[in-house]
Order: structure tokens, then C-alpha cells, then sequence
């Protein structure tokens, strides 16, 4: 048996909890709740206060506790003062009730959909805050507080003697008239219940209403209102009550509890990371993405497998493109995602979506390792997915499949000839060889994996397309993870929901069902979702709906308060509350060098066993394509002597990922280390005001290299700090020593217009050079 709790102690002893609370204060014993457990010599101290004090022992009437207890009293009514604020919502005015108990209404039925406990922390809260609080209470909201107890006391008194009176004919029409315009008179003449037995457990869930427990315990409200009063909790029927005064009220009662905890539906990860039953699992077809550098030769890779390894049966079938399809390889199916491609595989992973089993990352024999090549497998990695590295064109003069193997090991992907354990195919995607020694080892891969799924369970998946038809409405293609999708299931796509009304699968044919790893063109969805969005099959169309509907709601509200992705600024309480044990870095900087020397440095941080983890580098501008692999992984991106591309910056917007840029290595080691230590100072920020790209430049002796130039984006002004960037990368960083629109001086110049710019102490500015206009700005914290 564990330590007593306050209630226990006060329940033993026939007082309420929070004279005990208040006894122990005087001694200097101080308990938060009545929730709180009890040491053996606190209880001791007590037990000889309460002896000391109180020979007399309370009486086990809390009829009478409430009248002895002035103090007590007052107390309670503060207590009562903030909780009494919603009763009096709840209980002015009919109109008001009435939405009230609509709105609770509405949150039980979203009880399923969002576990509550907003509204229950309130009588917790009040019995243990409102101590201090007592003297600032407003005298005029203390006298309605007042009124408002002695109305409830009228009441049930009211309601007692009625029972006494009521003949069997006031049936249940005197509870329903409740709340309504004669609210006194009519609760005064409520339906004698028969006492029925309590029963032996109160299943219960956080935030039940008084009304329902009172239900589920076969006791009046009212009754409860009272007990709940006599605890110091003022709460009126519809209002929800939390766990600790659930339990409370159970063991007033004398009844066990067992708390039905609330699955919330709108979660998906619930549904996602749901137990599995081991025995229903089978055998899954592994899902494959293509990726590589430019031209290597995926789409062809993909095409050709599509024509010539179609199921059995299923030729003549119409391929049609719905984002995925399926071959069929020694009567084992293979799923593949037709849009190659890291970039399109990460920004699935983004959106939650982790639908790729295996990557095969396609090298060109006659071109060797590229930077895409290197991205791609850095996203695989980041990904964890297995790679299977596909050499392809080993039918060109110019091949050589050596070279790109060699070139690999730098990456650690080594041929197991080599001893290492990747698995390298030499391919002709164009001319179709080995392609079925590919697909062999994708099987191969697959088997090793395990890839289980139940297909027993409510369908689960992800969305691989998404589009708005006009004829047939929302479309998209789902590639079912777990689970078998029926046509007619009642679905929640992302934030749309509906009933899959048609399924087509990748032959084009009409199918009614679809077992995992299976993708399927569905209509039915009252929205358009988008690629990567997460789907669930529900029991039926209302809680579907009703998913669906808050899902919305929440993204809506979601993109108006803040992510939480990882930005330098909150790295340190992420890490303090321990959601993180690695800090995800993506490199970007001018020279190899540079990115060495940065990465090692990086490396040796350690703050308290949290290791920087580098997870992407590379030479060159921040492109978009790191942008998506930091939000898919919440990396922070540094770079070094390099900037974002537009559309890089404007996609870190988008996703909220942060970029670093730095001149000074020494910088942006710093940085990092501060913010994992929470010394960062980010109260001021650089803000980019403006963009110009140098149109023309003239040398003018004495002025120096004036560069006409065209501001393409934001102002230019006068006064701010600029940069030139070159092809993406830092050439110099200063002043502005002139801006001019023709021959004036301008204080800025916006979007749109041309304007001569000069740079204090810089004249190597050349044509297509970037100047970007920054101003360091301070930033609320
Ligand atoms: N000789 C030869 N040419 C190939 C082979 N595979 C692809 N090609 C050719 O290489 C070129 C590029 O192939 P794609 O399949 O478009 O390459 P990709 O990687 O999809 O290119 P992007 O979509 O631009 O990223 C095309 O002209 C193909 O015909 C091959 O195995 N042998």
C-alpha cells in the first residue's frame, strides 16, 4: 500500500480535505492538494494537532461541517469565485444555458475526437490557488459568489422537501424543465429517484461532466453539485470535472474508479503507432523510390519496369498514372512511386508521410557521382531507408561502373564484393538489362526488412497525389499502409474526409479493395488533400466528419500560432525537455574546406550528451532541396560564406526552418554551442530588406564600379548594410557608399526600379551579381 493521500487522511478523520490542508499549513506542513500524499511523521504532527484541537470529534454529517465551518466557508466561497464565473454563464439566463450545454454537448461528442481538460483543471486550480488569491477577489463578484451558494443551498434544500411532497407524477418532465425560465421553481420540484444501488466501479473519463457521472453512479446531479461542494468544489451540472475530483467524489461514494483514458481521433500518429497483432501480420510489398542526379536515367528506369514487368492479368490494362504502380517479379509484387526524386521523397517525409521501404539511387555509368547523387543518398540516410545503388547506362561506350563504385565509398555505400553490404546493380535502363536482377535484389531487400503489415485492421495509409478534377471532384491517390481500404469506408484524408466512393488502381481497372502497400486512385473526398497527407479509415461517416472537420480547424489554427520546429532559438528548451538527443545540422559553404572544417568543428560539440549530427553537406548556395530535407528531418541549416536561393528562403519561411549564415566559422560554431546551452542572444536579428541584380557596371575614376542595377525584390536603402553574392556565394560583405535613381540620391529604392549603386571600399562587382540590402533588426524573444 503506498503513502496516504490528503482526501484518504481526511476522509478517516471526517473533515474535509482542505481542513486538513489548512491544519497543516499551521504546522508548516505544506500540501498542494488534496491529491497530495502524507509522510509518516507529517501525519504523526497532524494527528496530534487535530487531537490537540478538535477533542470533540467532527461529526460525520457534511450537512453539518458546512454550517460549523465559517472559515471553511470562506474559503470555499473564494475558492468558488473563479469557478463560479463559468457556473454563472451557465446558469443566467436560459439562452446562455442552453448554449452552454450545447457547447459541452458538442465537446462530448468531440470527447472522442479531444480528450478535455481545459475546463476540468478549473475546480483543481480553484482549490488549490485561490488561498492566496482571497484578498483581491472583488467584493462585488464575492457577494454574487454568496448569492449564487445560497441559491444552490435553496435549492436542494427546496429539492429535498419536494421529494417529501411530490407525489410519482413528477416524473422526469422536472428534470428536463431545468435551466429554463423558471429555473428555481423548476428544479425545486425534480423526479424522486429511487435510490438505486451505487455501482461497484465508476468508469469514468478525465473531464466528464457532473450530469454524466451523476448518470453513470444512478445519483442525482444535484446531489453530486452538493458533495462536490462540500468538498470546496462549486461546479454545475454540464460542468466537466477532472480526474483528481472524479476520484475524490468516487471515494466519497465508497466506489472504485477506472478511468476510460480517451483515444484523441484527430491524432493520427495514434492510429499510425497502434500495436500490431502479431498473428495478422503478412507479408507486404516493399514501396520503392527512384532517385539521382539530373539525367541519370530515372524516369526511364521507371518506365521501362512499368512496361515491361506489368502483373499477370493485367496486361492490356490501360496504365494509367495515378502516382504509383505495381510490377509483379516471381509472383511478388513491388510497389513503386512513380514521381522520382529526392526532393518529392522528402517533402512526402515531411508532411509525416515515411511511405518508402527502399531507395534506389540511380548513377549514371558514364557520369559518376553528382551532386544530386550525393543529396539523394544523404535524404535516404536521413530518411533511415535501405539503398540499392543502380548503375545505369553500362550500355554506353563511356561506362565505367568501377568508377562510380569507387566514388561511392566515399559515401559509405560499399559493394559487398568490396566488403561492405550495399547492394550495386549494373543496369541499361534504356535497353532493359538486369533489370530483373534489380528487381531480384529489391525482393531480396525487401524480405530482409520484413515488411509486415495487418491488413485486418481499419485502413491506414498515405497520400501519394492529390487533385482537384472537375468533373469527378477531389481525386488522390492513396497507397494503403495497413489495412484493407474498401470502397465505401468512411475516410479521413489529411484535413478532408469523406466516403471512397470509386477506387482505380494503377491498370486503371475499378477495384473495391485495396490491401496494404497497394496504391488506389479514390473520389468521394469533399477536399482535395495534399501529397504526404496521412489517411484513416473510421467506423462511420459522422465521426469521420467530425475528424475531418476539427483536423481542419486545428490546421487552420496550427498555421496561425507557431510550429514547433527546430530553430536555434528553441534548441535549448527542446533539449531540456528532452525531445531531443541530437541537434540535425545541414552544412552549406563555399570550398570543401570550409565544409570540413565547420562539420569537425561542429562535431566535437557536446552539451550534456546531446551531439550535433550532421546529416547533409555540400558546396554551393542553400538550395530549396535542403530547405525540405532540414524541415523533414528539423535540421537547422548553416551556411558558410553562401546564401539561400530565393526560393530556398522563401520555402525556410514556409516550413519555419532556420538558416544560419556566417562568415566567421568561429561564428556559427559559437552559435550553435550557445543555443544548445541557452546562451544564445538572438535580440537582434538580420532581416533582408531587399534584393538588386547588377545589370550593367561602370567604372568611374575616383567614384570607383557603379553597378546599375535592378531591385527585383523588396528595397534597397540607403542606409542599410548590403552584400554581394555571386552564384550564390559571399563575395563581400560592407556599406552602401551611394544609391542613386538616375542622378539624385534616393534614400531607397523599391521592387521594380533600377537604380546605381556604389560599395564602400568594393569595386569587383560584375554583372549578374546579387546585392542584397540587410538591416540588423531586434526581435521580440
Ligand atoms: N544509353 C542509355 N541511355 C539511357 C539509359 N537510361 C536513360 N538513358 C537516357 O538518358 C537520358 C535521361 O534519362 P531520364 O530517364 O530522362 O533521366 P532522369 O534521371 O529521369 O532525368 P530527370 O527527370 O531530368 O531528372 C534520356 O535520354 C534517356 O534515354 C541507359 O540505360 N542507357
Amino acid at each position: 500500500m503506498g503513502k496516504k493521500r490528503v482526501y484518504e487522511f481526511a476522509k478517516e478523520k471526517n473533515v474535509e480535505s482542505k481542513k486538513i490542508i489548512e491544519k497543516a499549513k499551521e504546522i508548516g506542513i505544506d500540501y498542494k492538494s488534496h491529491m497530495s500524499t502524507m509522510d509518516d511523521s507529517d501525519l504523526d504532527k497532524l494527528n496530534k494537532a487535530l487531537s490537540a484541537k478538535s477533542a470533540p470529534a467532527p461529526t460525520n454529517q457534511p450537512a453539518k461541517n458546512k454550517t460549523q465551518d465559517s472559515r471553511g466557508n470562506n474559503q470555499q466561497s473564494t475558492n468558488k469565485n473563479k469557478s463560479n464565473n463559468s457556473v454563472r454563464q451557465q446558469t443566467n439566463t436560459s439562452k446562455e444555458n442552453r448554449t452552454n450545454a450545447d457547447k459541452s454537448q458538442n465537446s462530448k461528442g468531440q470527447n472522442n475526437i479531444q480528450t478535455q481538460n481545459r475546463a476540468t483543471k478549473k475546480p483543481n486550480n480553484t482549490q488549490s490557488k485561490n488561498t492566496q488569491k482571497t484578498s483581491q477577489e472583488p467584493t462585488v463578484q464575492k457577494r454574487t459568489t454568496d448569492e449564487q451558494q445560497k441559491q444552490q443551498l435553496q435549492q436542494s434544500k427546496k429539492r429535498r422537501s419536494s421529494r417529501q411532497h411530490r407525489g410519482i407524477n413528477g416524473g422526469p418532465a422536472g428534470r428536463k424543465r431545468k435551466g429554463k425560465k423558471n429555473q428555481q421553481q423548476s428544479q425545486a420540484t425534480p423526479t424522486p429517484r429511487k435510490a438505486r444501488e451505487l455501482p461497484k466501479v465508476l468508469e469514468y473519463t478525465d473531464g466528464n461532466t457532473v450530469a454524466e457521472i451523476a448518470k453513470k453512479i444512478h445519483r442525482e446531479p444535484a446531489e453530486i453539485v452538493k458533495k462536490l461542494f462540500l468538498m470546496g468544489v462549486v461546479a454545475t451540472q454540464n460542468q466537466s470535472l477532472d480526474k483528481d475530483t472524479i476520484e475524490l467524489l468516487a471515494t466519497d461514494y465508497g466506489i472504485e474508479t477506472e478511468e476510460k483514458v480517451q483515444v484523441d481521433l484527430t491524432d493520427f500518429d495514434t492510429f499510425f503507432n497502434q500495436e500490431v497483432v502479431e498473428e495478422n501480420l503478412v507479408t507486404r510489398p516493399a514501396t520503392v523510390t527512384i532517385m539521382g542526379h539530373v539525367d541519370h536515367g530515372k524516369t526511364t528506369l521507371l518506365d521501362t519496369l512499368r512496361h515491361t514487368n506489368v502483373t499477370e492479368g493485367e496486361a492490356g490494362g490501360i496504365t494509367q498514372h495515378i502516382g504509383a504502380y505495381q510490377v509483379e517479379e516471381k509472383g511478388k509484387l513491388i510497389t513503386f512511386l512513380d514521381t522520382p526524386g529526392h526532393a518529392a521523397f522528402t517533402t512526402m517525409r515531411a508532411r509525416g508521410a515515411d511511405i518508402t521501404d527502399i531507395a534506389i539511387i540511380v548513377v549514371a555509368a558514364d557520369d559518376g557521382v553528382m551532386p544530386q547523387t550525393i543529396e539523394a543518398i544523404n535524404h535516404a540516410k536521413a530518411a533511415e531507408v535501405p539503398i540499392i545503388v543502380a548503375v545505369n547506362k553500362v550500355d554506353k561506350p563511356g561506362a565505367n561502373p568501377d568508377r562510380v563504385m569507387q566514388e561511392l565509398t566515399e559515401y559509405e555505400l560499399i559493394p559487398e564484393d568490396w566488403g561492405g553490404d550495399t547492394i550495386f546493380v549494373q543496369i541499361s535502363a534504356l535497353f532493359n538489362k538486369n533489370l530483373d536482377e534489380l528487381l531480384d535484389m529489391i525482393l531480396l531487400v525487401a524480405e530482409i526488412e520484413e515488411l509486415k503489415a495487418d491488413p485486418k485492421r481499419p485502413a491506414l495509409g498515405s497520400v501519394i497525389e492529390a487533385r482537384l478534377d472537375r468533373a469527378k471532384g477531389p481525386i488522390a491517390t492513396l497507397l494503403v499502409q495497413e489495412g484493407t481500404l474498401s470502397q465505401g469506408d468512411p475516410i479521413v484524408v489529411g484535413n478532408a474526409f469523406g466516403r471512397v466512393r470509386t477506387m482505380t488502381n494503377d491498370k486503371g481497372r475499378r477495384v473495391k479493395q485495396a490491401t496494404p502497400s497497394t496504391p488506389v486512385e479514390i473520389t468521394g473526398l469533399n477536399i482535395a488533400p495534399q501529397a504526404g497527407d496521412r489517411f484513416v479509415v473510421f467506423e462511420d461517416e459522422k465521426t469521420a466528419r467530425q475528424v475531418g472537420e476539427s483536423r481542419a480547424t486545428a490546421a487552420n489554427e496550427a498555421k496561425r500560432s507557431t510550429t514547433n520546429k527546430v530553430t536555434l532559438e528553441n534548441l535549448f528548451e527542446s533539449l531540456e525537455e528532452g525531445e531531443l538527443k541530437e541537434v540535425n545540422v545541414i552544412i552549406k559553404a563555399d570550398v570543401q574546406g570550409s565544409v570540413e572544417a565547420l562539420a569537425s568543428s561542429l562535431q566535437k560539440i557536446e552539451v550534456e550528451g546531446v551531439k550535433v549530427n550532421i546529416i547533409h553537406t555540400g558546396v554551393g548556395a542553400i538550395n530549396e532541396s535542403d530547405v525540405t530535407l532540414a524541415s523533414a528531418s528539423s535540421a537547422i541549416i548553416i551556411g558558410f560564406n553562401v546564401r539561400p536561393t530565393v526560393q530556398a528562403n522563401e520555402s525556410a519561411n514556409r516550413e519555419e526552418v532556420d538558416i544560419r549564415t556566417h562568415r566567421v566559422i568561429y561564428n556559427a560554431i559559437d552559435e550553435i554551442e550557445a543555443a544548445m546551452t541557452g546562451m544564445l542572444d538572438p535580440e537582434f536579428e538580420e532581416q533582408v530588406t531587399g534584393q538588386a541584380t547588377v545589370r550593367e557596371t561602370y567604372s568611374v575614376s575616383k567614384v570607383g564600379t557603379i553597378a546599375g542595377c535592378f531591385v527585383n525584390d523588396g528595397v534597397i536603402k540607403r542606409n542599410s548594410s548590403v552584400r554581394l553574392v555571386r552564384n550564390g556565394i559571399v563575395q563581400y560583405e560592407g556599406e552602401l557608399s551611394s544609391l542613386k535613381r538616375f542622378k539624385d540620391d534616393a534614400k531607397e529604392v523599391r521592387t521594380g526600379f533600377e537604380c546605381g549603386i556604389t560599395i564602400e571600399g568594393y569595386n569587383d562587382i560584375k554583372v549578374d551579381d546579387i546585392v542584397e540590402a540587410f538591416e540588423m533588426v531586434e526581435i521580440e524573444r
